[in-house]
């Protein structure tokens, strides 16, 4: 789901290529599913099926862990869970900070999957002053005005992003010049760091419009040749509108052709 953007070369210092870590979490949420059920033993086949990946794929990332599995018995579940965990420095503790605690912060705060990866969220921060000392999710919301003591008294190094887009880019300026070396992004902003700085961003909103891509697409397929070109002949664009016609051909309530997303 998420959308990201990293300052680092495609391929990790120990030789993981960047594309097989942003696959370790998809093998780790599959085979904790497998621990949970006291699985001992998965085959790479049932293994890609259940992460969505392809078996040879997940083998070659596999072996860059020096994993190969046992013919005819497949991967030690237990062995893998704690291999990937490693390898993703989960086998630590990491304290977060969020910041911005509206309707997604509080929200976030409130998320127990953090906590059971070993992301403890070490302290929601908040500009709005009628905020500061309120109770989201057990933990008082702490003023701006603490962000850098707050991120050196914990060793923070990752902090959540969840104001408005317009305050993004200060609060990424602050929590990096006060020791955070990644940041996950939620406001719909693109945010400059320094080298050495990660940021990943997730906007949902991304992922919807690229579904309403593909559901335009699947619509257009359906439609018949002939629809096609009356489809086609109405989405003619009208001088002055700007608007482009939908691929798919589908009309909007007002028997206009709608537009596509704006670039
Ligand atoms: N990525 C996604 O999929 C996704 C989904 C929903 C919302 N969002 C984005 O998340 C952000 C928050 O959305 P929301 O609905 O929670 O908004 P909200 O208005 O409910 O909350 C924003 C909070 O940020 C605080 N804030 C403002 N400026 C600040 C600053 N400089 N420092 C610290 N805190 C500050 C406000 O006091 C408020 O409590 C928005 O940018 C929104 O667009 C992203």
């Amino acid at each position: 789901m998420a959308t990201g953007r990293t300052h680092r070369p495609a391929t990790r210092s120990r030789g993981i290529p960047e594309a097989t870590v942003a696959r370790l979490p998809l093998y780790l949420r599959a085979l904790t599913a497998l621990s949970e059920r006291s699985v001992p033993t998965v085959s790479s086949e049932e293994l890609a099926t259940a992460a969505g990946v392809n078996s040879a794929k997940l083998r070659k990332d596999f072996s860059y862990l020096g994993s190969y599995g046992t013919r005819g018995v497949g991967y030690d579940v237990e062995y893998l869970v704690y291999q990937i965990s490693r390898e993703l420095g989960l086998t630590q503790d990491w304290p977060v900070v969020i910041v911005g605690i509206g309707n997604l912060g509080a929200a976030l705060a409130n998320y127990g999957g953090f906590a059971s990866r070993g992301f403890r969220v070490a302290a929601l921060i908040d500009a709005d002053p009628a905020m500061a000392g309120k109770p989201v999710a057990g933990l008082p919301v702490r003023h701006t005005d603490e962000l850098e003591s707050i991120i050196t008294d914990n060793g923070v190094s990752i902090g959540v992003i969840a104001t408005p887009a317009g305050a993004a880019q200060q609060v990424c300026d602050r929590l990096v010049a006060a020791g955070v070396t990644s940041i996950l992004n939620f406001a719909p902003t693109v945010l400059s760091v320094p080298e050495g700085v990660d940021v990943r961003k997730v906007d949902l909103s991304i992922e919807l419009q690229i579904l309403a891509f593909h559901e335009q697409r699947k619509a257009g397929e359906e439609t018949s040749p002939a629809q096609e070109t009356a489809v086609a002949a109405a989405a003619q664009p009208r001088s002055g509108t700007g608007v482009r016609p939908a691929a798919g051909g589908r009309k909007g309530p007002d028997g206009d052709v709608p537009a596509v997303m704006p670039a």
